[in-house]
């Protein structure tokens, strides 16, 4: 078996799916992004390509291995995304050729599903609570908000009310049992995440992320470990060398890989295996389409500290196109009781929708970023 042509697919709203053709016909998916740097992941896919094209398929750690370490140059969200996608084209084309699912090539599933959540509010707070209770009723037993909005070094106290009172809104308007995640966004700077984890402390979050951005978590290090909240982070965390320092430093409780930003299924899985001996938990990062989503499933379905699952259908960012659309059969994530079920086709389990892709592939996206400033005119995170 000989991978024959890659090709990448630029589609709406923000992503970027990778199709490993081989000679024998059987095709993989995969989905190279980094939100905001498609064009730069998809060329950095163009130039593994040289290296995979003629190779069989089916040695993915061999392949893993040489695109991660004979760079020279190594690591990082570019070079991690581009593996990441073509690692779960191979994993897709392997699963499909053996007519089995990826997880029961990695060893089987343990779980039959996994609990998700659901974004509510957008990137700016507004009527969150009424989004979290509608999240609910159609099922959802865990939901996502951004928390603060620009919030500089030292802040006033009208802005941790605010972030405090949507939260209470919400707490009140779904009860006890609705796990609320907060997400920081790397917005907080230490002082003020001190301040903001003390004040959210009486609302029993399920977790608040990214309270500081991961590269200055030491600095509130005794905060993170002394607060109730649970604490994730690591969308922004690309390997298991990333991810080493964070665990031996204890401050995150889960841990949020993405299978699209951190070398796929091989890499993620290793992650994974490295958190369980930390006792840390697991929460695939996945803002992003079905390909993404189904890579998390299969690591999920053999991650025994997998916990719950992030996914993006109705996510504020989608508005022009939704994780079913690419997807022929849409019931592949099959819903229910706030639970997904994990697929069980062969491969990744989902079938793309090539016509479509490319349809959408020839209009493109030029997603990006927005820039926001703080009043005194200086930037401000997103
Ligand atoms: O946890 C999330 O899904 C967000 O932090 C997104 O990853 C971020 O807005 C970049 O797309
Ligand atoms: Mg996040």
């Amino acid at each position: 078996m000989k991978i024959t042509s890659i090709t990448t697919y630029q589609v709406p709203p923000r992503w970027c799916f990778v199709k490993v053709e081989t000679d024998t016909g059987v095709i993989g998916w995969g989905e190279p992004v980094l939100e905001g740097r498609a064009a730069t992941v998809a060329a950095a896919v163009e130039e593994l390509s040289d290296y995979l094209i003629g190779k069989d398929p089916r040695l993915i750690e061999d392949h893993w291995t040489v695109m991660y370490r004979s760079g020279f140059y190594r690591g990082g969200g570019i070079h991690m995304s581009a593996l990441a996608g073509l690692d779960q084209a191979l994993w897709d084309i392997k699963g499909k050729a053996l007519g089995v699912p990826v997880h029961e090539l990695l060893g089987g599933k343990l779980r039959d599903s996994i609990k998700v959540y659901s974004w509510i509010g957008g990137d700016r707070p507004g009527e969150t609570a009424a989004q979290a209770k509608a999240a609910v009723e159609r099922g959802f037993t865990a939901v996502k908000m951004n928390g603060p909005e620009e919030l500089q070094f030292i802040d006033t106290r009208d802005k941790v009310e605010k972030v405090v009172h949507n939260v209470a809104e919400i707490r009140e308007a779904v009860g006890e049992n609705v796990g609320i995640g907060v997400d920081f966004h790397g917005r907080v700077h230490r002082p003020m995440a001190r301040v903001l984890l003390k004040a959210l402390e009486p609302y029993n979050l399920m977790f608040v992320e990214e309270p500081v951005l991961s590269e200055h978590v030491d600095g509130v290090a005794d905060v993170l470990r002394n607060s109730s909240t649970p604490i994730a982070l690591g969308e922004r965390l690309y390997s298991r060398w990333d991810f080493k320092h964070i665990l031996e430093s204890g401050v995150a409780d889960i841990i949020q890989p993405d299978l699209s930003h951190a070398g796929g299924i091989t890499e993620v899985r290793k992650i994974a295996a490295m958190a369980e001996t930390y006792d840390v938990a697991l929460a695939p990062h996945c803002p992003l389409g079905p390909i993404a989503l189904a890579a998390c499933l299969a690591v999920d379905a053999v991650a025994y500290n997998a916990v719950i699952q992030e996914q993006s259908l109705g996510i504020h960012y989608n508005k022009s196109n939704d994780l079913l659309d690419y997807v022929t059969d849409a019931s592949v994530f099959d819903y229910a009781d706030g639970m997904v079920k994990i697929p069980s086709g062969p491969g990744l389990g989902v079938e793309i929708n090539e016509e479509y892709v490319k349809e959408r592939a020839a209009e493109g996206h030029r997603w990006r970023n927005p820039v926001w400033r703080h009043t005194d005119g200086s930037f401000a995170e997103w």
